[in-house]
């Protein structure tokens, strides 16, 4: 049985489950710590980080989310979840915010802005072209995005991007933020670690599968086993890519 579980307690998680169907995979939303132990990997959605933690942490996630990524199952976090699995978060709301860590990197919660400073962008994923195929080029949706300021040894960098001029105009030390980030000109929005995926920006908004078909082809450590896609008529992704404009955004 191969499943892939969505994190369904907040967030675009509905367009991560129609992602999965447009791919040919059975998606399961997961909103109680049992259920993690029916799927084979995990994709931790966009949304609102702090909100996110809240309800995993009224729910008694966190314990089952981090035996999930200590056992070395595959987990892709897509913005909010991105940072859920940082090891570490600056610029959280006051009082801080829980995290499933593991993943060996040093995100900045809302480093574009705030949600008005939203923006689309082509980023240049030459890793995902040649693993997957396509064009060097995906369309970044990044929507109140944090970005990654470090990473440790292990952590693999798949995508960086220039900081826009409205970022760079709206941060300054004088808003709190330190003179070594004020003064960046890219920042990482995509990496990979191990069975670790985390992109800053929202590929299930678009058209364009490939990140999920990277993070199906993750393997699990202990066995070492592919994900399989469950062929389903007329999803598949090759069908997908050869029928559909390549980077069009869907809002479905
Ligand atoms: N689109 C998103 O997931 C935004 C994440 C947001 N910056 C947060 O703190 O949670």
């Amino acid at each position: 049985m191969t499943a892939v579980g969505v994190l369904a307690l907040q967030g675009s998680f509905n367009e991560h489950m129609a992602a999965l169907r447009r791919i040919g995979v059975k998606g399961v939303e997961i909103r109680k710590a049992e259920q993690l132990q029916a799927v084979d990997a995990l994709i931790i959605p966009g949304g609102e980080s702090t909100t996110m933690a809240k309800l995993a942490h009224y729910h008694n996630l966190f314990p089952a989310l981090r035996e999930f990524v200590r056992t070395g199952k595959p987990v892709w976090g897509t913005c909010a979840g991105l940072i859920f699995l940082a090891n570490e978060a600056i610029g959280q709301k006051s009082g801080g915010q829980e995290l499933i860590g593991g993943l060996d990197c040093i995100v900045n919660r809302n480093f574009f802005g705030s949600q008005l400073q939203s923006f689309e962008t082509e980023l240049s994923v030459p890793k995902l072209a040649e693993e997957e195929g396509g064009p060097n080029g995906f369309r970044g949706v990044f929507i109140r995005a944090p970005a990654i300021l470090e990473v440790g040894h292990d952590v693999e960098i798949l995508a960086d991007c220039p900081v826009p001029l409205e970022t760079k105009k709206s941060m300054s030390v004088d808003n709190g933020q330190e003179e070594e980030i004020v003064s960046r000109e890219r920042v990482i929005v995509a990496v990979r670690q191990g069975n670790l995926l985390g992109t800053a920006f929202h590929p299930e908004l678009t058209s364009d599968l490939r990140w999920h078909s990277l993070f199906l082809k993750m393997k699990k450590d202990s066995s070492d086993r592919c994900l399989q896609r469950v062929p389903t008529s007329g999803t598949d992704l090759e069908d997908s890519l050869g029928k559909r404009p390549f980077d069009l955004p869907i809002y479905e």
